[in-house]
């Protein structure tokens, strides 16, 4: 069982969703919470959604290696922080990031052994509602976000497990059973 899990897919296809229910039904697993230097959403707090940070202080963080990974999406930067990660896996935890494609890839090649999980959109249609329902960001990010989506689905097979979030929770049950799958001999 891979101690950490990485959540992959395309800005508003439901990942921060689906992880919500995960946690909240194995409570035991740690989600990571990352460092950004994009400005919170209504209701969005400090330390349990992010670390708000400046851009200076996340620069300072990555000069410090004090980021297991981060990356530039969308205009704005996102890292993992690496100290709580590692504390959590020396204690027995499994922790589980939701991160974009370039942070995933950085992960693969860092941490080979990580279990990478691709949600997929049923449609770009359907990804574009989505994002536009969320109703959480500026027409501007809206686009650049859909621009990304276009390359990140484009890579999809590079990981171990593609899920499509059609249903939540049928979407869930494939998560679950692809966390909690036991070896056969
Ligand atoms: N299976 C689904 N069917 C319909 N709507 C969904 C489904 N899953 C999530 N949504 C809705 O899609 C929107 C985007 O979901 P969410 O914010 O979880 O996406 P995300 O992948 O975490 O986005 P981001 O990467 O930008 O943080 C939300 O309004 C959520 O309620
Ligand atoms: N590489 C990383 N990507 C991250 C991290 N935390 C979140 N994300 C991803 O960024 C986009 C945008 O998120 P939003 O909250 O502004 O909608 C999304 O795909 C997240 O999964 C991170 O630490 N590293």
């Amino acid at each position: 069982m891979s101690a950490l899990i990485v959540l992959t897919g395309p800005s508003g296809v439901g990942k921060g969703t689906l992880l919500r229910s995960l946690i909240q039904r194995h409570p035991e697993l740690y989600l990571s919470v990352s460092v950004t230097t994009r400005s919170p959403r209504p209701g969005e707090i400090d330390g349990k959604n992010y670390y708000f940070v400046s851009r200076s202080t996340f620069e300072r963080m990555v000069a410090n290696g004090e980021l297991l990974e981060w990356a530039d999406f969308a205009g704005n930067l996102y890292g993992t922080p690496r100290k709580a990660v590692e504390d959590q896996i020396r204690q027995g935890n499994r922790v589980i990031l939701e991160i974009e494609l370039q942070g995933a890839r950085q992960i693969r090649k860092n941490f080979p052994a990580a279990l990478q999980i691709f949600i997929l959109p049923p449609s770009l249609l359907e990804l574009e509602d989505r994002i536009r329902h969320r109703a959480q960001d500026s027409e501007e990010a809206i686009v650049r976000r859909l621009q990304s989506a276009r390359t990140e689905i484009a890579a999809a097979d590079e990981f171990d497990i593609c899920i499509v979030n059609d249903d939540i929770a049928k979407a869930l049950e494939r998560i679950e059973a692809t966390l909690f799958a036991t070896a056969t001999c």
